[in-house]
């Protein structure tokens, strides 16, 4: 132990002791809240937002809705979903929040959560084999276990612009929108970002904004939500096939309910094919992405049918041929499904409306903000409201801000320069009893979040009870179990096509992150590797 840990936990000797501190109250962390105390764990959960929901939370921007169909997008425990309805098939942020709000009430979890509580430093006392965690406002407790649920997009990404703070108007990021919310009516707005949260923050402004201005780097290959509304005799019925539904969720690839054509899309006739394709987008939402053929990310003559499907169906949609070639180009910007591809309502049609254009920042690049606007290669967009949708220091970003020390004399910050290193996507050698959920090298951004929360969740739950039946103190990935786990990430990364875009899923979105996949592909086979590694009395992990 260093000299500076060594003074600093002993200064916090009696600081209040936990079995286990949890960060985070999204979906992970409040379902850990839940079982770690149904197992009778002493927990607390530190939630530096003021209220719950994670992301919901912070993400409150004008039109913010998740992207996974109702009943996926919720907890599959009978008790909650049989009392509760949506008004949505795809609910915006506000309604996610009621229903965080309804799941508090019905388990009681508030008690134990701590709101406004930004856990900013950990480090491991080796001589208790506890952790020492402090907040931003001073709070020190200890806990034997420091479990980490920060989510993937808990530090929004805000590129490095000249004269950024110059800018006159307003701006915001919408990660950090304002919880009073900000108006786009009558203004003159650029949205900078076309991921999900750009096409979602600029279907809305293109109704009531002055003049919208998109400003684009890559085309987002987005897809049809085909969103409906939901009445409760309707939901009624639906929930009958629940129990199936969460089912199967934890047997697909992504955690939803949809399954794959095993076949290729080469072996098909193409009339068949294209029948197919049909099918899924009348279906809307993710089916089109992951109900497909089972090559469709792993070969790039298949991809390629899909593209050329999505294209056809998206230029047909867009009236301007020039505009259509920003938007949905002939040729692929990169394979179709390797980045989010994100689901949209109006996205394509707002784009020939007269108060919407967009600025293709590869062609005319931001020079810089001035206080008028954003100042391109091609002259000034004069703004009122600038909305940075440039997304987040995704997956590693959340556990990396915190300064957390382990036993090697690093923190977790400097061990990850060269790129996340983890077991299981779990836990990473040199922090024990410090586990992290929906994190790096864990299907984390490739699996729909409640389903993960609950899958990763027991995994997590097991581990601790098996801990305390057996008397043990200190849980440790070994770095053998780490480099074989890297080389398992490799191999499985490199039969696929997610390399092949410059995708957060990559790290590719922040400036000098190293490229890695992020996400493991595949929640049966990750589950699988967990579980067989837990059955095998915990193999890869040193238990004292
Ligand atoms: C705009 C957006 C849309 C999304 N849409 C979908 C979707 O359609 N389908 C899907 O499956 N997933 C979606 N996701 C992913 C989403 O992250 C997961 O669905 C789910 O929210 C993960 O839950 P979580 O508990 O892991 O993390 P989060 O919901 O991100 O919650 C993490 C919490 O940790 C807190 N926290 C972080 N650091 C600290 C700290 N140092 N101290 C204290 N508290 C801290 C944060 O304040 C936050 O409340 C979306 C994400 C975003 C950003």
């Amino acid at each position: 132990m260093s000299s500076v840990q060594s003074s600093q936990t002993q200064k916090n000797d009696d600081a209040e002791v936990f079995d286990a501190l949890i960060v985070g109250a999204g979906f992970n962390g409040i379902y850990q809240l839940h079982r770690l105390r149904q197992e009778g764990f002493k927990v607390r959960l530190f939630e530096a937002g003021a209220d719950m929901g994670g992301i919901w939370y912070w993400n409150c921007y004008p039109g913010a809705r998740v992207d996974s169909h109702i009943p996926i997008y919720e907890f599959s425990i009978e008790e909650l979903w049989r009392d509760w309805n949506w008004t949505e098939r795809f609910p915006a942020w506000d309604e996610l929040r009621r229903y965080f709000h309804y799941v508090d009430k019905k388990l009681d979890l508030s008690r134990d959560i701590r709101f406004g509580m930004r856990v900013s430093a950990a480090e491991f006392d080796e001589a208790r084999d506890q952790w020492v965690i402090r907040t931003t406002d001073g709070t020190v407790v200890r806990a034997r276990f420091f479990i980490l649920c920060t989510g993937f997009a808990s530090k929004p990404y805000i590129p490095n612009y000249k004269g950024l703070e110059s800018f006159a108007g307003e701006s915001f990021h919408t990660g950090l929108w304002p919880q009073e919310g900000a108006s786009f009516t009558g203004k003159r707005v650029g949205v900078v970002g076309t991921g999900a949260s750009g096409v979602q923050v600029v279907q809305e402004a293109s109704k009531d904004a002055a003049h919208l201005t998109v400003f684009q780097r890559t085309p987002i290959l987005a897809l049809p939500m085909q969103q409906r509304k939901l009445d409760v005799e309707t939901q009624q019925r639906m929930k009958a096939d629940y129990p199936e539904i969460f089912r199967i969720r934890r047997e697909t690839f992504g955690g939803f309910d949809i399954l794959r054509d095993e076949r290729s899309a080469l072996e098909v006739p193409p009339e068949e094919r294209c029948a197919l394709y049909e099918k899924l987008w009348q279906k809307g939402g993710f089916h089109y992405w992951i109900g497909g053929f089972s090559d469709i990310l792993t070969n790039e003559e298949a991809n390629r049918t899909m593209y050329d499907f999505w294209r056809d169906k998206t230029r047909a949609r867009i009236k301007n041929p020039a505009l259509a070639d920003k938007l949905a180009p002939m040729e692929p910007p990169h394979p179709f499904g390797v980045k989010r591809p994100s689901l949209e309502q109006w996205y394509y049609e707002a784009f020939n409306q007269d108060n919407v254009s967009l600025v293709d920042v590869r062609e005319m690049p931001i020079v810089e903000i001035v206080p008028e606007g954003v100042l391109t290669s091609d002259g000034l967009v004069e703004l009122d409201m600038l909305v940075l949708a440039t997304g987040f220091d995704a997956v590693t970003g959340g556990l990396t801000q915190i300064d957390i020390h382990g036993t090697g004399g690093i923190t977790l910050k400097e061990k990850w320069t060269e790129g996340a290193r983890t077991y299981l996507g779990f836990a990473t050698s040199g922090f024990p009893n410090m586990l992290f959920l929906y994190g790096p090298q864990s299907p984390s951004g490739f699996c729909n979040g409640p389903t993960c929360a609950e899958m990763q969740g027991e995994w997590v739950v097991d581990c601790l009870k098996h801990m305390r039946e057996n008397n043990k103190g200190r849980i440790e990935a070994t770095a053998q179990a780490e480099e074989e786990w890297a080389q398992l990430l490799n191999s499985i990364a490199g039969m696929t096509l997610f390399p092949r875009a410059d995708s957060w899923y990559m790290g590719a979105n922040i400036p000098g992150k190293p490229r890695q996949l992020l996400n493991f592909p595949g929640v049966p086979i990750y589950m699988d590797q967990c579980n067989t590694a837990a059955a095998k009395d915990y193999e890869g992990f040193v238990l004292d």
